[in-house]
């Protein structure tokens, strides 16, 4: 016992030498993979902004700066300072000079940088996912597979990066045509604060993959970890200002949409700021990606494997604590099978365990922020008054270990009694409440599903295959299962329909909305001119 204590203690002390020695691991987060942190112990002092292949200390004292919370505590955790024209000025500059080198590379040289960074990411896996943890308030299990999945992301388009290719088209007297495939130039991206580490990857891997560079803004709320990915991109050989991160709120990403040496704003979260995001680049004629919010319906037969059926709409409505944009918060039910439904979701929903979000048993951790919390709570009432009836959960909720009192939790809510026109089945409430409503026929269900202007994604459990494609087809959804619920795998296209969006992230189609197609004829005989 003593000597395998002794080897945990050098394993840790190696680890933590390494790490001192380490470009971007110094200062005071000083990490390393080992060791782990526990709630209300991080403190974080370095710049949170990263221009020019280094973090960088605003230099005008004028800038304000703002708390940044640890939603499990409600303790301060760090100061955003947010950028002002100058360092949104300096940050593009940056990205623009490197895009004339990373541009003119081939996809295999880009592709050995990007797949350093994910073997980066692996490595620091645990400390990636931690420090999400403590500035997101989601549990550990869920921020190591957003970690994972920000990692396949880059290896994907790693991959990608090596196939980008144009076409020859034969044109008559032996001339010919050819396609190039060319990177946009400085894109920017901006960022929600529900999966900060796997928005940013979602965003740069295609955008470097061919060959654009990128200024990204995290959301002011949840700021911490794109900048780990901005030294690990430049630790994997990624040259000077190919990914750099500016952090702010609102004026800061307006700044950014309207700077004239952007090309592309790929843009997470809500709708209305995502209309604002699509006018400002209307001026410049710029193109957008929209990744919005949604009020995603999941539709489940009487003929559904009841056990799947119900751990799809518990997948579907609590993970993250149910701030995720593509959940199926509007559960219908077939009506023959809703009584044995909701005794069983409200069975499992109770016994979720809500708490210290570093704890590997924690399946719920605390909501984003306060007055978060309170919005969301506010929903719940909300439907009480217009006649839902609260099966479980809804309410605030206080751990026992005293360090988290100030944290935001509340527990799991199941709504029944839902109509169509109520508040909670018509707004996104981006909280763990699930609206459960029934149904009797296929085509009336349909039609109810298919009421919103949001689009984002849609579910099916039957096992009826012929139903299930059916059903599907009809449904005005960019991102649909068939018995499953929130699976998103790097490898296929995600985004919405309607009001949930515009382009896609993942998969092959990608590359479309971050390259664009340079057509060149070649003339192989003489010029047949008219005049
Ligand atoms: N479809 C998706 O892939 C997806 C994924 C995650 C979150 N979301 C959506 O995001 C929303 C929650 O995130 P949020 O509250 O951070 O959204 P939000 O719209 O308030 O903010 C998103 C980002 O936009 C920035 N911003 C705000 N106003 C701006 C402006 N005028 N100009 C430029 N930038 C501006 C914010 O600082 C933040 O970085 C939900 O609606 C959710 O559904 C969608
Ligand atoms: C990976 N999830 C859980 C489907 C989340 C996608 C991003 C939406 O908020």
């Amino acid at each position: 016992m003593k000597g395998s204590n002794f080897r945990i203690l050098k394993h840790l002390k190696m680890n933590l030498l390494r790490s001192l020695r380490t470009p971007g691991l110094r200062g005071a987060l000083h990490y390393t993979e080992t060791r782990t942190i526990t709630s209300g112990t991080l403190h974080i002092k370095d710049p949170l902004n990263f221009w020019c292949g280094g973090r960088v200390n605003l230099k005008d004292v004028k800038t304000k700066s703002e708390p940044v919370y640890e939603p499990a505590t409600g303790r301060v955790l760090c100061q955003l300072q947010a950028c002002g024209a100058a360092d949104v000025d300096a940050a593009v500059g940056s990205a623009s000079a490197a895009f004339t080198v990373w541009s003119k590379l081939a996809g295999m040289e880009r592709a050995k940088v990007m797949l350093e960074a994910a073997r980066l990411i692996e490595k620091r896996r645990e400390e990636i996912a931690e420090i999400e943890v403590v500035n997101n308030g989601k549990s550990i299990t869920e921020a190591r597979l957003d970690v994972d999945s920000a990692r396949l992301c880059i290896e994907y388009f790693a991959a990608q990066a090596t196939t980008l290719s144009g076409q020859h088209v034969q044109l008559p007297g032996g001339s010919f045509a050819y396609t190039r495939r060319e990177p946009l130039g400085v894109c920017v991206g901006i960022g929600a604060w529900n999966y900060p580490f796997q928005i940013v990857a979602w965003k740069s891997a295609p955008a470097i993959a061919c060959g654009n560079s990128m200024v990204f803004k995290p959301s002011p709320v949840t700021p911490v970890t794109a900048v780990l990915l901005a030294e690990i991109y430049s630790q994997a050989g990624a040259p000077e200002g190919l990914f750099n991160v500016v952090q702010g709120g609102q004026e800061t990403g307006s700044l950014l949409c309207h700077h004239p040496s952007v090309a592309k704003i790929s843009f997470t979260g809500s709708v209305p700021t995502g209309k604002k995001i699509m006018e400002m680049a209307s001026r410049g004629v710029k193109p957008v990606t929209l990744e919005l919010g949604g009020k995603s319906p999941l539709i489940i037969f009487e003929d559904s494997d009841l056990e799947n059926a119900v751990r799809g709409a518990l997948m579907a409505n609590f993970l993250s604590q149910g701030q995720v944009c593509s959940n199926g918060t509007r559960v219908f039910v077939q009506s023959s099978i809703l009584p044995q439904f909701l005794k069983e979701v409200v069975r499992r929903t109770k016994a979720i365990q809500i708490g210290d979000p570093l704890l590997d048993e924690t399946r719920m951790g605390a909501l984003v922020s306060k007055p978060h919390l309170e919005k969301v709570l506010a929903y719940v009432k909300q439907a009480k008054k217009e006649g839902a009836r609260v099966l479980c959960g809804g309410e605030p909720f206080i751990p026992a270990d005293s360090k988290l009192k100030a944290g935001y939790y509340m527990t799991p809510c199941v709504l029944d009694g839902c109509t169509d026109d109520m508040t909670c089945v018509r707004e996104e409430i981006f909280g763990p409440v699930m609206s459960v409503l029934s149904f009797d026929t296929e085509d009336e269900v349909l039609r109810r599903a298919n009421d919103s202007a949001l689009g984002l994604a849609a579910g099916v459990f039957t096992k009826d295959v012929k139903r299930a494609h059916r059903v599907i087809e009809n449904l005005q959804a960019g991102s649909c299962f068939i018995n499953n619920y929130n699976i998103t795998p790097v490898e296929v296209p995600f985004g919405g329909y309607k009001a949930s969006g515009i382009g896609r992230e993942n998969g092959q189609v990608t590359i479309e909305f971050y390259s664009q197609l340079k057509t060149v004829v070649v003339e192989m005989g003489d010029v047949d001119s008219l005049f």
